[in-house]
Formats: C-alpha cells, sequence, structure tokens
C-alpha cells in the first residue's frame, strides 16, 4: 500500500546536473523508472522538473560574454528542448505519455488563466498523460520571474489538490545547522503553523539551483498549511520516490506536517497569490476588526478607507489595515475605478467576498 494517491514531484537542477554541468542521464533514467512504476500503480504524478537553463549552458558555445538575462533565455530554449526530448523517450520506453507545460508567474494572477493551466493538467491525468512543467524561462525575466521552481511547485501542488508535494534536491532534507559540519542532523518532521528555520539553513545554495533551502522551507511551510504533506528528499538516492511513499517509510528526508483544516481551492489560489496582486484595499479599523472575528466576514465598501493602483474585477489586491500593514489578500468584486467611486456606502455587494479572502 501507497501512502499517497496524487503527487506533485519537483526535481532540482542539482539532480539531474553532474559537477561539470552536464544532463545527468543516468540519474533522470533512474528517476523516470521511479515514476512510471508509481505511474502503473495508479498514482497521478506531476513533474515540476528544473534542469533547461543547466542543460542548455553545456550545449551552447557562446562567442561572446552574455548579460545575464540574455544567457537564461537563451541556454532555457535549448536547455527545455533537450530535456523534454529525454523525458519523452525515457517516458516511452515505459509506454507512457508525457507533455510539456511551460508557464508564467502571470498565468497565476488572472483566475481564467489559473483555471486554464489547471483544465489542462487535469485533462493530461485522466487521459494517462505525466505533465512535466517548468517556467517559460525565455519570457519570464526578471521581476516576472517565480522565486524559483520550488516557488512553482508549490503553486502546482496546491492548484491541483495533491495529497503531497516532493522536493526531491541533492541533498537529504533541511539539516538542523551547516550541512557540511560534524554533528548536524536532517530535522526528521516540523509541525504546521510559523515555525522560523533561518536559524538553520544557509544562504548558500549549491551549484546550479537558483532558491536554496531557505525558499524550500518557506514554501513548504505553506503548502503544508494548506492540508498538503511535503517532504523535502535526496534525489540522488536509489529509489528515493518509492520508498517515500512506502506506508510505514523510514527514509531520511523533512516531513512537514499538513494542517488539518481543509482550505478550499479557491483560498489556496489567493494565499498564493500575493505577489501578483494589482493593487491595495486599505479598510477601517472596524472592518479590520470584523475581519479578525473567528465569523467569516467580507470586505464591504462601508469600511473602505482607500483604493490603491489599478485593478479590474476578480484581480488579486491586498488589504491593508489604517497603519498601511498587510492583514490579508483577496480577489475583487470590482474594478478599481467602480470601486473608488462607492467607497464608504452601504448596501452594496461585498468588494471582497468572504470566499475569496485570505487573511495573513
Ligand atoms: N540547513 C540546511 N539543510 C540542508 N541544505 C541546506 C541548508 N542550508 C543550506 N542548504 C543548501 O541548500 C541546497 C539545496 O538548495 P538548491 O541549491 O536550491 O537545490 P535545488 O537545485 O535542488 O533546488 C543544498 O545543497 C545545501 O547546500
Ligand atoms: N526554470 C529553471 C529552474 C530554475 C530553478 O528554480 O532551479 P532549482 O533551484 O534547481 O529548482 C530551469 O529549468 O533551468
Amino acid at each position: 500500500m501507497l501512502r499517497f494517491k496524487k503527487i506533485a514531484v519537483k526535481i532540482g537542477s542539482n539532480v539531474l546536473t553532474r559537477k561539470d554541468g552536464t544532463l545527468d542521464i543516468t540519474r533522470m533514467s533512474a528517476l523516470v523508472d521511479q515514476v512510471a512504476d508509481l505511474h502503473k500503480q495508479g498514482v497521478e504524478v506531476v513533474l515540476i522538473s528544473s534542469g533547461a537553463v543547466a542543460s542548455g549552458r553545456s550545449e551552447i558555445k557562446v562567442s561572446k560574454k552574455l548579460d545575464a538575462v540574455s544567457a537564461r533565455q537563451l541556454y532555457s530554449a535549448v536547455g527545455q528542448a533537450k530535456l523534454i526530448n529525454r523525458y519523452y523517450e525515457l517516458f516511452r520506453e515505459h509506454r507512457i505519455s508525457c507533455g510539456q507545460v511551460l508557464t508564467t508567474k502571470e498565468n497565476f494572477g488572472s483566475r481564467t488563466h489559473y483555471l486554464n493551466q489547471k483544465h489542462c493538467m487535469e485533462v493530461m491525468l485522466e487521459n494517462k498523460v505525466i505533465p512535466i512543467v517548468n517556467e517559460n524561462d525565455t519570457i519570464s525575466v526578471t521581476e516576472l520571474m517565480f522565486t524559483d521552481n520550488d516557488e512553482l511547485s508549490g503553486l502546482i501542488a496546491a492548484m491541483m489538490g495533491m495529497d503531497a508535494l516532493i522536493i526531491l534536491s541533492n541533498i537529504d532534507g533541511i539539516y538542523n545547522g551547516n550541512p557540511s559540519e560534524p554533528g548536524t542532523h536532517v530535522i526528521r518532521e516540523i509541525e504546521a503553523g510559523k515555525q522560523d528555520l533561518s536559524e538553520y539553513v544557509q544562504v548558500t545554495k549549491s551549484q546550479f539551483g537558483r532558491g536554496g533551502m531557505l525558499t524550500k522551507s518557506v514554501i513548504a511551510q505553506k503548502v503544508a498549511d494548506e492540508g498538503i504533506t511535503v517532504l523535502i528528499a535526496n534525489g540522488k538516492r536509489d529509489n528515493i520516490l518509492p520508498e517515500l511513499l512506502a506506508k510505514e517509510s523510514k527514509t531520511v528526508c523533512t516531513r512537514f506536517i499538513p494542517a488539518e483544516k481543509p482550505v478550499s481551492s479557491v483560498k489556496k489560489w489567493i494565499a498564493h497569490s500575493e505577489g501578483f496582486a494589482k493593487g491595495e484595499v486599505h479598510v477601517n479599523k472596524g472592518a479590520e476588526e470584523a475581519l479578525l472575528l473567528p465569523k467569516a466576514s467580507s470586505v464591504l465598501l462601508v469600511g473602505v478607507i482607500k483604493i490603491v493602483g489599478n485593478f479590474e474585477k476578480d484581480d488579486i489586491v491586498k488589504i491593508m489595515n489604517e497603519e498601511g500593514m498587510q492583514i490579508g489578500v483577496g480577489c475583487a468584486g470590482y474594478s478599481s475605478r467602480e470601486a473608488s467611486k462607492l467607497i464608504g456606502k452601504r448596501d452594496q455587494k461585498p468588494l471582497i467576498h468572504y470566499d475569496y479572502l485570505y487573511l495573513d
């Protein structure tokens, strides 16, 4: 028996690349074998695979030095083709189809794009096709980029309502100190709720990774708070995926215990969408107090004091208190133009309905 039926598996650049930066086909093939095995046992798997930039870099020799953005665009364009081609061939040996999903941060900011993307992956899974997701590095540059693929994998796991997110890196989990120092060990379990892991996690990251362990731990906590188990484990270990999914698994990894309270899929989307907010809704003290009560309340125009930025209906907005501190995020029921005209008015439909509201 396996512990999970639906999993998102994020494979970091370091798992797929050798020390010299070339694609580690042996490792990739071993991971595909493991995914194929789980797939045949009925587990739904979505892969989030890094490695485009790393595999492109080892392919192309440039004549003159490139700036960082041009290099990333060039290497990812070539490297993603190489990467997905490899996956395609490897899965084909198991008679399994896989498909490529390239996405950008913008696709998570609008509900329509979000649902289109979700629908695409649902259709793939229903038809036994394994989605292989990566950021579209050719067009998402600078502030349009995800922090890294750990952030992307958290969004995908929440969007697809997965039972677990497995983040595979080149290390056994989160250590309680510098992993290279003797006497440190992997933290095996982390309770739900906000815990500060920054004292353990070094800001240094491995050779080809982008975000490092700190973003992994922040994302993992957020995803676990939404009721999804998160495991950070070593993708270089043989047979890691079946071992992690085994019922009484003792495999070394860091496990983030999921919160018990289920969170609706809309709220999961909103919780992850803060970075895409198009504007701000400032509320007065009374409205802030009402929002913080255990009973669900909407943001009403009567309690709004200021609207900042230009947003359309259904865009994500930040909710700010009188002191200018952010207290939550939500999906706007009006455009900023309409809302500005109705500030302070009673008996209007909510500016942010409580079903579309996530408080910090
Ligand atoms: N406390 C810690 N525990 C484990 N790894 C850590 C810790 N602090 C920093 N790291 C570093 O984080 C690296 C993994 O993150 P990253 O380089 O982003 O990998 P990936 O490419 O898999 O996303 C590890 O190789 C390790 O060097
Ligand atoms: N989209 C990039 C991944 C960048 C990234 O986040 O890498 P990693 O920290 O190894 O997961 C690529 O495919 O090269």
